[in-house]
């Protein structure tokens, strides 16, 4: 025991980050470390640093002390950030990069602190190892974090060095009587302490109940949050990873609506009205600030007439007194009665005229003497009323009145930019639509168009370019983020993390993360250990009922912009990011891609923030894929249990006026997971519920349109 150990003191505080001389438990605990006592235990002086209450700077510092196997710390202790304020977030940030727990320690830290006050039930402490490093949580006061130490200080120079890989027979046989002795803890009623909470096996055995063969492989509950059943350790290995799914079997709907409660409320952004509005929602009502027409205009090429207050009477010749044409000079002059003027369709009426007569219905009576200009001209009809062939300022469209509401999408057929364009609109507050980051998992992958014959177990990378297209079709940005590979260990989460923090200009921060491949069940399926354990993110499913898609996951990760400290917590809370993981199989991805991104994407657009004024016309804004009825052209066999998404393509009969639903490959290989030729041409997923049989030619089917229904 004589070979030095080294400790950090990580204090965790948004206030001391920015003001490092009010921090009061650095000092504390540095003043325990260099005690006589510990330093004849082999303690050096400790090292302190200070972070503020950051998930990703507490994990990287951390990470710096314990992840250099010829310079680590045989000791962390972090400080604060263990209540249960919403910024505390000190256990969600260790407990995910802990290789093994150790309860007993944070028992012990517990047991002392319940002794001064109860109040240490507010404490969330964690302890555990990495690598070759113990950690340990303390709070944030300088006389709790004090106490909690004191409490177990004793026996850590011998965990730290059992975790050091030091062989633990020897120690066992050796320094732990007098370990325990010095602790008040009693070898011979202390076996749970030799055997559990020290040994290596601990972890494994402890999150992996479910290993056995054949029995409920769910882990047992247990209480502490850092106990819940979780993904695999991947330092565990093949022999012990679960086998079993410790995630639960979600239906599609309850899959969606998670969805739904977590992604968030879109933000707005004021743009320029010009045609890259397309595709966006309105965040505000729109109200014209001009009429339409601006003047009085005539409906047709002709002669501005004044129609007698008697009704008729426009019969016979008259001089042409004036021109008026459609441009932008000045007003045409007042008309004298007994005169018309010429003018053109769209053209300002001249003062004093009520009605237009088409030039169909004249006849030029005279020329000027150059005969180039019409002198008289004879009107032959008496048919026309007061008002007739003219638009009054303001009836296509009134100043000021409700032009498109909040909520409405700016399509592609143009009328809702005619419409703002035209009412003088030049800006419009918009929703702001999400970035979509797409990344591919898996060591198998290679480039979609490497020029090099494929060899061994290699696979072209196609979820990438196929979900990236879909996305852009759907009219969102798109990030590529490339392919992170299962080997070596790390990629995966460099991936994740510079998706969400951003990776220069061509790769800006994206708002939703879709990866795809390693969700399911081999031990190479890196993405919810990654998303759980290192990135401290939460997984809120892991299983949907569905055929393809069942590995689907869906998780958040938390994300600080900045490393400021303080903050709202609102903002803190907005500040997660969405990670869809879907299946690998190419087919597989792309239907879930439609099934459960496009929704999320939707509300982030604003599409769920319709007005709630009532409208005549039938709103085309409800979120993710259309949902019809077609007839089947030919039966299909239904699967037993899961709710099956049938690649098909629906027409529109011009026969029958009637929609019709042809599968693109029938069950077995045409519907494998793995063929994404079964989305070639497919327009539709038909929504078939499991069931005993078939499903028969003729029979309704729901089907969601991925594209347009083709005439037949
Ligand atoms: N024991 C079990 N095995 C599997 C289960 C299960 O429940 N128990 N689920 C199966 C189902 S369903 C699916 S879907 C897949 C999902 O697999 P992963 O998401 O883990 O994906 P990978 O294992 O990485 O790859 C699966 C497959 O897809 C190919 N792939 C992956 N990425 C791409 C890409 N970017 N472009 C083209 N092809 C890709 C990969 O090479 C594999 O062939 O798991 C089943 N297994
Ligand atoms: O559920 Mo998997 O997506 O069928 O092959
Ligand atoms: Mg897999």
């Amino acid at each position: 025991m004589s070979s030095p150990l080294r400790a950090a003191i990580l204090v965790i505080s948004d206030s001391a980050f920015v003001d490092p001389g009010s921090d009061k438990v650095g000092p504390a605990l540095t003043e325990i470390f260099t005690s006589a006592q510990l330093q004849s235990k082999g303690w050096t002086f400790p090292k302190v640093d200070i972070v503020p209450d950051d998930v990703e700077l507490i994990q990287d510092v951390i990470k710096n002390y314990t992840d250099n196997e010829n310079d680590y710390y045989n000791l962390v202790v972090t400080s604060g950030g263990t209540g249960f304020a919403v910024k505390d977030v000190t256990p969600e940030a260790v407990a995910p990069i802990l290789h093994r727990h150790a309860p007993g320690l944070v028992h012990g830290m517990l047991a002392a602190s319940l002794q001064v006050t109860p109040f240490a039930m507010m404490s969330r402490p964690v302890a555990g190892v990495r690598n070759k490093s113990l950690i340990l949580t303390l709070p944030g006061s300088p006389k709790g974090a004090k106490e909690n130490l004191e409490a177990v200080i004793s026996l850590l120079p011998h965990a730290c060095i059992q975790a050091a890989g030091a062989n633990s027979r020897e120690l066992h046989a050796g320094g732990l009587k007098k370990l325990e002795s010095e602790a008040g803890v009693s070898s011979t009623n202390s076996n749970a302490t030799k055997k559990d909470s020290l040994s290596h096996d601990h972890h494994h055995h402890h999150h992996n109940h479910g290993g056995g063969h054949g029995g409920h492989q769910i882990p047992k509950a247990h209480t502490a949050p850092e106990d819940r059943p979780q993904s695999n350790d991947p330092n565990a290995g093949p022999t012990r990873r679960y086998r079993s799914s410790p995630y639960p079997m979600l239906s599609v709907d309850e899959a969606l609506r998670i969805i739904a409660q977590e992604t968030p409320e879109p933000t707005t952004t004021q743009v320029p009205v010009d045609s890259d509005l397309v595709g966006s929602v309105l965040a505000e009502d729109v109200y014209a600030g001009e009429a339409v027409p601006a003047y009085r205009a005539s409906i047709v090429d002709g002669y501005a007439v004044i129609v007698p207050s008697s009704g008729s009477g426009t019969k016979g010749v008259f001089p042409v007194a004036s021109v008026s044409h459609a441009q932008a000079a000045s007003m045409p002059p007042p008309l004298n009665p007994g005169t018309i003027a010429r003018i053109t369709t769209g053209a300002p009426l001249p003062p004093n005229a009520n009605a237009v007569v088409m030039v169909e219905d004249t006849i030029l009576a005279s020329t000027t003497p150059d005969g180039k200009e019409e002198a008289t001209v004879e009107i032959l009809t008496d048919n026309i009323k007061s008002g007739e062939n003219i638009r009054e300022p303001g009836s296509d469209v009134s100043r000021g009145s409700k032009i498109l509401t909040r909520g409405d999408l700016i399509s592609a057929v143009g009328g809702e930019i005619g419409l703002l364009v035209s009412t003088g609109t030049r800006t419009v507050k918009v929703f702001k639509k999400p970035t979509v980051g797409v990344l591919s998992t898996g060591d198998e992958l290679v480039l979609h168009d490497d020029p090099r014959v494929l060899t061994g177990g290699q696979i072209r990378d196609s979820n990438r370019p196929s979900l990236i297209s879909c996305l852009r079709s759907w009219g969102f940005e798109t990030v590529d983020l490339g392919i992170a590979r299962d080997t070596p260990a790390g990629e995966l989460e460099k991936a994740l993390r510079g998706a969400v923090r951003g990776l220069g200009s061509d790769k800006p921060p994206v708002d939703i993360i879709i990866t795809t491949g390693g969700v399911s069940m081999g031990e190479l399926d890196l993405l919810k250990p990654t998303i759980e354990r290192t990135l401290g993110g939460t997984i809120h499913f892991g299983r949907v009922s569905m055929k393809p898609g069942k590995p689907t996951t869906f998780a958040t990760v938390p994300y600080k912009p900045s490393t400021a400290a303080g903050g709202d917590t609102a903002q803190q809370e907005r500040e997660k990011r969405l990670v869809f993981s879907l299946p690998g199989n190419p087919a597989s991805a792309l239907v879930t891609l439609n099934l459960f991104v496009l929704p999320s994407l939707h509300k982030m657009m604003g599409l769920a923030s319709t007005s709630t004024a009532p409208s005549p016309l039938p709103t085309p804004t409800s979120v993710g894929l259309p949902i019809i009825s077609a007839s089947l052209t030919h039966p299909i066999p239904l699967d037993p249990k899961r709710t099956e998404y049938h690649r098909a393509i629906v027409t529109a009969s011009r026969k029958d006026g009637r929609l019709y639903a042809t599968s693109t490959g029938l069950a077995g290989v045409g519907q494998r997971s793995s063929r994404v030729g079964s989305l070639a041409k497919a327009n539709a997923l038909l929504v078939l519920r499991p069931g005993e049989d078939r499903i028969g030619e003729g029979q309704l089917v729901e089907a969601l349109l991925m594209g347009g229904v083709v005439p037949e």
